[in-house]
């Protein structure tokens, strides 16, 4: 890679939520941009808004006000289509519980996306085989989530969110289930997958001690973002 490209740009992003007569600023004005190869920590209370912005970065919300661009790509004002079609493409996700389809294997957890993404199944098959073997579960692929431990569940999720080469990982505490050795070990995983396929990480936190590890740390507090 050349030098660092810009994957993910909010600018002035606002959203307000209302409950009964209440309105919620829960995100004032947001700018922001996540550039290749970086991996960004997302801290703040709880009910500060972190998921809501991480929703709004993965254009499973829309914001009230403001831009989203991925890779370069202004998302305003296009149809829901098109916007699955970007979120397929160029986002993976990460949550707290692996989120893997429990009927299937870890191998047909990595086939499956592809597929919706238009692969033909051969070519998405070696690919998560190689990708398996990567983060260290080559021995493992026909075993279903049910079969792993949680490290291996989020060795999983890991390699999903990457297996079709996206511009952008989202994570929500990808290892607040983990206990800390286990944690260290999945979030070593996911910054030499960051480092390696030059993807940008948005990962929202509690952990402060992994923060610190991260290129950036960015602080959500009374819907505004320092750092
Ligand atoms: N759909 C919704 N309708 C109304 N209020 C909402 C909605 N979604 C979230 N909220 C409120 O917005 C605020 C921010 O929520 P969010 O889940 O983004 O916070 P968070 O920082 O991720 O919290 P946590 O660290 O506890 O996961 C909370 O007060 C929440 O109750």
């Amino acid at each position: 890679m050349s030098r660092a490209e810009v994957r993910l740009r909010l600018v002035e992003v606002s959203k307000v939520y209302s409950q009964g007569d209440q309105r919620l600023e829960i995100l004032k004005g947001i700018n922001l941009s996540l550039y290749s190869g970086e991996l960004a920590a997302l801290v703040g209370p709880s009910g500060s808004g972190k998921s809501t912005l991480l929703h709004i970065a993965g254009l499973l919300e829309t914001p009230d006000s403001g831009e989203v661009e991925i890779a370069g790509q202004a998302v305003a004002g296009l149809r829901d289509r098109e916007r699955t079609a970007i979120r397929r493409r160029r986002i993976g996700f990460v949550y707290q519980y692996h989120h893997l389809l429990p009927e299937f294997s870890a191998l047909e957890n990595l086939v499956v996306p592809q597929m919706i993404a238009g692969r033909k199944r051969r070519e998405a098959t070696n690919d998560a085989k190689e990708l398996l073997h990567l983060v260290g579960l080559g021995e493992r692929i026909e075993h279903r989530p049910g079969r792993l431990s949680g490290g291996e569940q989020q060795r999983v999720a890991l390699a999903r969110a990457i297996i079709n080469r996206p511009s952008l990982v989202l994570a929500d505490e990808p290892t607040g289930n983990l206990d800390p050795e286990t944690a260290d070990e999945v979030f070593d995983l996911l910054t030499k997958l960051v480092k390696g396929s030059g993807v940008a990480a948005l990962i929202a936190t509690h952990n402060l001690e992994l923060a610190g590890r991260m290129d950036r740390t960015l602080q959500l507090r009374d819907g505004q973002v320092f750092g």
